[in-house]
């Protein structure tokens, strides 16, 4: 357990598309707002205390829709490319979120600034994931709708870990985000910064610098404990639905981690603990983040953001010994 004056005072915080949106609403502006403020609240504790904070947020669900809306009306409007579509939700959701980080400080009597920065993240032209979309966008279907709108779309469509079937777009691994010290010239100056919101715009570069966006959803995760490395932020919070990773979820054998080494949780992974749609992603980040030298990834439910970072909760990936 850690003390209020023992917790890390440069953080970066992930937090999933469905703590922007989640399955449970259809998604109006009303609802979106009411989702934001109840996010703020729970990180409140955390924008509370003198600290250097990053908040990257998912776009999963969000982003999906924006493709669907425009494919309903492109008879009249042509769409967007996808990038631009992630541009979309990146502006919404950072909108949204700092809008209701500060008014939440403003109601406790603190003036502290939050920021959105819209992101470009970099990646390789030829990673092998734009020949194999696995990244999981928006609604859920039946497998019949899913596949009605595969034909009529000429959208991959696959099943998401029991729960029904999704859109799935391309998604490459985070190599170089852009404007990085930006983030870091905030966050230095008290600055709460949203960055790398939906994983950031995916871009490719140029043997001459030149930037062009590519059609695909970035990890959010994995841009996550990128940014934490590069900034060299000793701990990452990714809070999700859950309040702790388990091992044979589901079973009768079910186990809650609370803390576990890398090499433990590596070795967990291997045997196919965390399936590809909702934890792998979230225990691929932790093992990037802590190879690239980062002390300990903690992964635990939204509302816990506070005791899980005091040590209280939480699943909690820490270095070998
Ligand atoms: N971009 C991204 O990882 O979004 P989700 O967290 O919503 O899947």
């Amino acid at each position: 357990m850690r003390t209020l004056n023992e917790v890390p005072r440069r953080l970066v915080i992930a937090i999933g598309g469905n703590a922007v949106h989640p399955e449970d609403i259809s998604g109006t502006s009303d609802e979106q707002k009411a989702v934001a403020r109840q996010t703020a609240e729970a990180l409140l504790p955390l924008a509370q205390i003198d600290n250097e904070l990053v908040i990257t947020h998912g776009n999963g669900p969000v982003v999906g829709k924006i493709m669907m809306r425009q494919m309903l009306t492109m008879s009249r409007i042509p769409p967007m490319s996808m990038d631009i579509c992630v541009a979309h939700s990146q502006g919404g959701i950072g909108y949204l979120l700092m809008q209701a980080i500060e008014n939440a400080l403003r109601e406790n009597g603190n003036q502290r600034h939050v920021a959105s920065l819209l992101t470009q993240v970099e990646v390789d032209a030829d990673d092998p994931a734009f020949r194999n979309p696995t990244k999981f966008v928006g609604p859920f279907f039946s497998e019949e709708e899913a596949k009605n709108i595969s034909k009529e779309l000429n959208w991959a469509m696959r099943e998401d870990s029991g729960r029904g079937w999704r859109h799935v777009v391309p998604s490459p691994k985070p190599k170089h985000v852009c404007d990085i010290s930006l983030v870091d010239a905030l966050v230095k100056r008290g600055t709460i910064v949203i960055a790398g919101g939906g994983g950031g715009m995916p871009v490719i570069r140029d043997a001459k610098g030149v930037r062009t966006g590519v059609p695909a959803v970035i990890d959010k995760d994995l841009t996550s404990a990128h940014i934490a490395n590069v900034l060299d932020i000793d701990e990452l919070l990714i809070l999700t639905a859950v309040p702790r990773v388990a091992v044979n979820f589901g079973k009768s054998n079910q186990k809650e981690l609370t803390e576990v080494t890398l090499d433990e949780i590596k070795a967990y992974h291997r045997e196919g603990h965390f399936p590809p749609g909702s934890m792998g992603p979230k225990i691929d980040a932790a093992i990037r983040f802590l190879e690239g030298g980062g002390k300990r990834a903690i992964i635990s439910h939204l509302d816990h953001a506070m005791p899980a970072l005091r040590g209280e909760t939480g699943t909690h990936i820490v270095q070998n010994p």
